[in-house]
């Protein structure tokens, strides 16, 4: 058999297997549909999106998978698979910190599949109003950078919300150096937002010492100033380069190479168990000594691992702070409901976030 004959054989499986796919995502699209259905039947306001659903969906993808695709770009598919049957049960609206072509656009789509409709705010505190206001479904911000650490802005207002954190996603950043002309000796100013200037800082110091650096909104904002302005440059992830219509001239500039930027998902409604998930809370201390560590006992006494703690002023009293606090479980499991309540019983001030699955892609 001659090579192409070989391939065309091969090609001729592929159309087959691809039929049958078809067929079984439109089978498995109509099942959604159905389960729409059953939704609404049920009165109250239907909730389409169910963040532990699709956690346990995913997982049970990765860890059935035998390759030889790896079990991250499986998952990927799938995700997209269930984006688009959730799109046929009602197309969900996000709020992220815009414009187009920021970080946070890609952590939405990460999270949600590309047949989510985003829709990009002005401001973090604007992704949380059209979330309260029940304008959008759900918002993603961001809440700290593997580099850079917590994003203040994010936590104070979870201090005033009324919703609920409903999920996570962790989004590598790559920072990239784009712009119009030619070479790095062009480059007379250097646009991006402080949080990427940052993370770029000892590649700026090395590669482009003395030439100014101008803090902007969103990356993608820089990007759209590198468009418009000769000799400017901007960092920016790469869908902000194909946006404006930038060359990339240098790519991953990051001085952590594992640099990461976690994002919260915020709806209204509680997220029942996956079987692997987080739970978030505010808490503060009564002001005496030890009482930080009094405070958090419960969680030790009951086997509760602490994922992470972050102090922010009150804006109460001076010196008053609160904690930020993430522990791993479900605020209904019973292990964790026990800690919690001692927990509150010790706090002067003690606020639920949310209990929401671990990430899974
Ligand atoms: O199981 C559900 O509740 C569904 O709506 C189906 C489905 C899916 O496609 O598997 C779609 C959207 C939900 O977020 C979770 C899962």
């Amino acid at each position: 058999m001659s090579s192409e004959e070989k391939l065309q054989a091969i090609r001729t499986r592929i159309d087959a297997l691809d039929e049958e796919l078809q067929a079984l995502i439109n089978e498995r699209a109509s099942l959604a549909q159905e389960v729409a259905r059953v939704k609404l039947a049920d009165g109250e306001e239907a909730l389409f999106y169910r963040p532990e659903r699709e956690a346990q969906v995913l997982r049970r993808v990765k860890e059935r998978n035998q390759g030889p695709l790896p079990a991250e770009e499986v998952a990927r598919l799938f995700r997209e698979v269930m984006s688009a049957c959730l799109a046929l049960e009602q197309p969900m609206q996000i709020a992220f910190l815009g414009p187009e072509g920021t970080f946070s656009q890609e952590a939405v789509l990460k999270h949600f599949g590309h047949s989510a409709l985003t829709l990009p705010m002005a401001a973090i505190d604007e992704v949380f109003r059209e979330v309260e206001a029940g304008s959008a479904n759900y918002g993603v911000v961001p809440v700290e950078n593997s580099t850079e650490g917590a994003i203040n802005h994010t936590l104070d207002l979870l201090l005033k919300t009324p919703l609920k954190i409903c999920g996570e996603v962790e989004l590598r950043i790559h920072d990239h150096l784009m712009t119009q002309v030619d070479s790095l000796a062009e480059i007379k100013c250097v646009y991006s937002h402080a949080q990427s200037l940052a993370q770029c800082r000892e590649w700026l110091d090395a590669h482009l010492a003395g030439v100014e650096r101008v803090s902007v909104s969103s990356n993608a904002e820089a990007a759209r100033l590198a468009r418009d302005e000769a000799g400017a440059a901007a960092i920016a992830g790469y869908s902000a380069a194909e946006l404006y219509d930038l060359k990339i001239l240098e790519s991953n500039i990051e001085d952590d190479p594992n640099n990461t930027t976690r994002f919260f998902i915020l709806g209204r409604d509680d997220v029942p168990a996956s079987g692997k998930d987080k739970t978030a809370l505010l808490v503060s201390t009564k002001n005496k000594p030890g009482a930080l560590s009094q405070l958090l006992e419960p969680l030790a006494r009951h086997g509760i691992s602490m994922t992470r703690i972050e102090s922010r002023p009150s804006r109460k009293g001076v010196w008053e702070y609160v904690f930020f606090v993430e522990i791993e479980g479900h605020q209904d499991e019973e292990q964790v409901a026990s800690a919690l309540g001692a927990l509150e019983r010790e706090a002067a001030m003690y606020k639920i976030l949310g209990s929401f699955p671990r990430a899974v892609l």
